[in-house]
């Protein structure tokens, strides 16, 4: 089967500046990647290139078995569920109105534009889904920001893409926001079996325990990618961030703190 995302040798250039380089990746559908690093490692700059947003300036990057390059982005774009964070519609529109806007894959409500009964009927699953039945009719600026992020990955979920992007989904939530959400990741990738996930992080106490695969990105380069367990050692994460940590997992969370200099 066509891999969901394949990443060959990939450099990425800006400004005479190397931001990515040398970058390989191929994510299988049922698979959900963390791509971790540091500060400035080119994380969102490669979900950037996943997410059809930007061209590699060297090798081949293939989303849902089309090359970059060679299909129109923007029409691709609209089969890939990306959630962004920063995603804001101007007019006050109820929350389950703002899911609906994953099919027209705009911020706002199109003019004249009306969805059929079973995409309501989607709309109104995918929330309850997320755990935000109770909050449906709510408008968006008197959501929490916990509430924002999960109606967030309802609204990517619309046109029931194949790969869903996230882009440091729990920044800014309080622990139990961050709780809620991992929860929800968690149900949502036992209901949606064949769904493909990559999620963008520095902090390893946000890893949804349902990761499959991780790849560790330092200056640009891979450090080290594949199954979770075999990829994140205290070693390698230690190497990833500059810094010696100590890594544990229990109930398939990972926690860190600061590790013994390594060698000493
Ligand atoms: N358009 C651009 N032009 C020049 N440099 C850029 C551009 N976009 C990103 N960079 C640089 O590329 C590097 C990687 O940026 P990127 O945002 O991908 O990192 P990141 O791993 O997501 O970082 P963070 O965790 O801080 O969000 C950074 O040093 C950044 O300053």
């Amino acid at each position: 089967m066509t891999p969901v995302l394949r990443v060959e040798g990939v450099d990425f250039v800006r400004e005479g500046n190397p931001i990515l380089r040398g970058v390989s990746l191929t994510v299988r559908a049922g698979e959900h990647w963390a791509l971790l690093g540091a500060n400035g490692a080119g994380k969102s700059t490669l979900l950037s290139l996943l997410g059809a947003f930007a061209h590699p300036t060297r090798g081949v990057v293939e989303v849902l078995g089309h090359r970059l390059g060679r299909v129109d982005m923007r029409e691709l774009r609209s089969y890939v569920g990306h959630v962004d964070p920063r995603h804001a519609p101007r007019s006050p529109l109820a929350l389950w109105e703002v899911v609906l806007t994953g099919l027209t894959n705009t911020a706002e409500w199109v003019p004249r534009w009306g969805p059929t009964a079973e995409q309501v009927a989607l709309a109104h699953r995918l929330i309850d889904l997320l755990g935000l039945g109770e909050r449906r009719q709510a408008q968006w600026p008197t959501l929490s920001q916990g509430e924002r992020g999960r109606a967030l990955i309802a609204r990517a979920l619309m046109p029931s893409p194949r790969l869903l992007l996230l882009d440091e989904p729990a920044t800014g939530l309080d622990v139990a926001g961050r709780e809620q959400f991992l929860e929800r990741v968690d149900l949502l990738q036992t209901t949606l079996p064949d769904l493909a996930s990559v999620l963008v992080t520095h902090h390893l106490e946000e890893l949804p325990p349902g990761t499959t695969h991780v790849l560790l990105l330092r200056g640009g380069r891979c450090l080290a990618a594949g199954p979770a367990d075999e990829v994140l050692t205290s070693d390698r994460v230690s190497t990833c961030f500059d810094h010696p940590i100590r890594l544990t997992r229990t109930g398939g969370r990972w926690s860190v703190r600061a590790g013994e200099p390594r060698g000493g």
